[in-house]
């Protein structure tokens, strides 16, 4: 498939007015939470993403200083673009800065959500392929109540059907901006893209948001925010190790780090025996306690029959996710005396990140023979070694 340019847009034009009840003359998105600004830490965790494209924040007219003293140098960080006096008139500026180069999917994220995990934006883009738009969502786990005074209960709503909305909020380009340009022609506000969208009659998907990504809305929500990136959660650092090894078979090629290499065997396995992502899987899983790549995807079940190994690599890393934790770095090595694996480790390298949503610089993929001694050098199959390193909250 053609790699998609995906373009992500900042929205920080708001005042915060609602956080600033305590007092504080910064706006809610130039304070900072765990020493750093809150915008930086939004727009960074897009930055470390390989996959993204481009990065755009909207910003509010009197901020620009501010924004500026935020001191970003990165070429895939865009000029600020300045906002309109709502959320969706932001949005609508960033997007027609954004027209020019017409990506092919754009991310809008709230800059007051600094946590964005890589796996629920990862999730997103991967939704783009069957939806033309996906958001993260949460279940909603309390009880909600409707009412016409705010003092008195009309109706109880059925939660089963309600789910709260988070950011990035991901459509293909074309489609959210004329959406956007017919919705600002209308009285009507909407308070999020998605529900743009749905009034286009766009279809809209839903992926598993992260109680981390909540907005900072209220004074209060800084001490939450501050939990998550002030060291108050004390983090601890796993290590775990990936082995695996696949016999050849008559083909022509292998499947090795996500990339299909030309060889004239193939790799024998259930799956398409990825040795690299199953070790580096493995590996994963082991860092965080999770059992083996069998357990959760036993060779007896057919489901997983052919299937890619990204999948099983994509699990472990939301797994890390869902607890917390986030993949510090990688290293497979693969033993092979053919094929020749050095001119693909780059491509591995961003398939692995993409899968995982992490930066290549986290990632090393090595290769070496075994010097035409054992199973390996008679060339009769392949073995990979793997580690990862994941930082977690601590247990005790
Ligand atoms: N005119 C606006 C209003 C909001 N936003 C952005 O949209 C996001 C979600 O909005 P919200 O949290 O409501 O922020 P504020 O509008 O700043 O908050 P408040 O309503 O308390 O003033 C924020 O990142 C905010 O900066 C924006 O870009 N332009
Ligand atoms: C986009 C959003 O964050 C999804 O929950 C939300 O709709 C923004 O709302 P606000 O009115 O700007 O607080």
């Amino acid at each position: 498939m053609r790699p998609k340019s995906i373009a992500v847009i900042i929205v920080a034009a708001g005042k915060g007015e609602r956080a600033s009840l305590d007092g504080s003359i910064d706006p809610k998105q130039y304070r900072p939470v765990g020493g750093k600004p809150v915008l930086a830490r939004t727009v960074q965790a897009f930055l470390d993403l390989p996959f993204v494209t481009s990065v755009t924040a909207v910003i509010h007219a009197d901020h620009a200083d501010r924004y500026a003293a935020l001191g970003f140098s990165n070429e895939r960080l865009l000029a600020p673009v300045i906002g309109g006096t709502s959320r969706q008139a932001s949005v609508l500026e960033g997007l027609k800065a954004l027209a020019p180069q017409r990506p092919d999917l754009v991310l809008i994220q709230d800059a007051a959500r600094p946590f964005a995990p890589p796996q629920v934006i990862g999730d997103v883009v991967e939704a783009l392929e069957r939806f033309e738009g996906a958001l993260p969502t949460l279940r909603v786990i309390d009880t909600i109540k409707r009412s016409l005074d705010g003092r008195q209960v009309a109706a109880t709503e059925d939660r089963e059907q309600l789910f709260a909305a988070q950011t990035p909020q991901g459509f293909r380009f074309g489609q959210i901006f004329s959406a956007h340009m017919r919705a600002s022609t209308i009285r009507r506000q909407f308070t999020d893209d998605a529900e743009i969208a749905e009034w286009a009659g766009l279809r809209v998907a839903m992926v598993a948001g992260h109680v981390d990504s909540f907005k900072i809305t209220r004074p209060e929500d800084f001490a939450r925010a501050e939990r998550i990136f002030g060291g108050d959660i004390a983090m601890e650092t796993r290590v775990g190790t990936g082995f695996d090894v696949h016999p050849f078979e008559p083909g022509d090629g292998v499947w090795l780090g996500g990339v299909k290499i030309p060889h004239d065997k193939k790799l024998k396995g259930h799956s398409d025996a990825d040795v690299a992502l199953h070790a580096l899987t493995d590996a994963i899983l082991g860092a965080i306690g999770e059992g083996d790549i069998g357990v959760h995807f036993p060779p007896s079940d057919m489901q997983w029959r052919g299937m890619a190994s990204t999948v099983f690599l994509k699990h472990a890393g939301k797994l890390v996710n869902e607890a917390g934790g986030r993949i510090v770095n990688l290293d497979v090595t693969i033993v092979c005396e053919a094929p020749r694996i050095a001119v693909h480790v780059p491509a591995m390298r961003e398939v692995i990140g993409a899968a995982l949503g992490i930066a290549t610089f986290r990632i090393a993929v090595k290769a070496t023979t075994s010097e035409q001694l054992g199973f390996t050098g008679r060339e009769e199959g392949i073995v990979a070694m793997a580690s990862a390193s994941v930082e977690m909250p601590r247990g005790d």
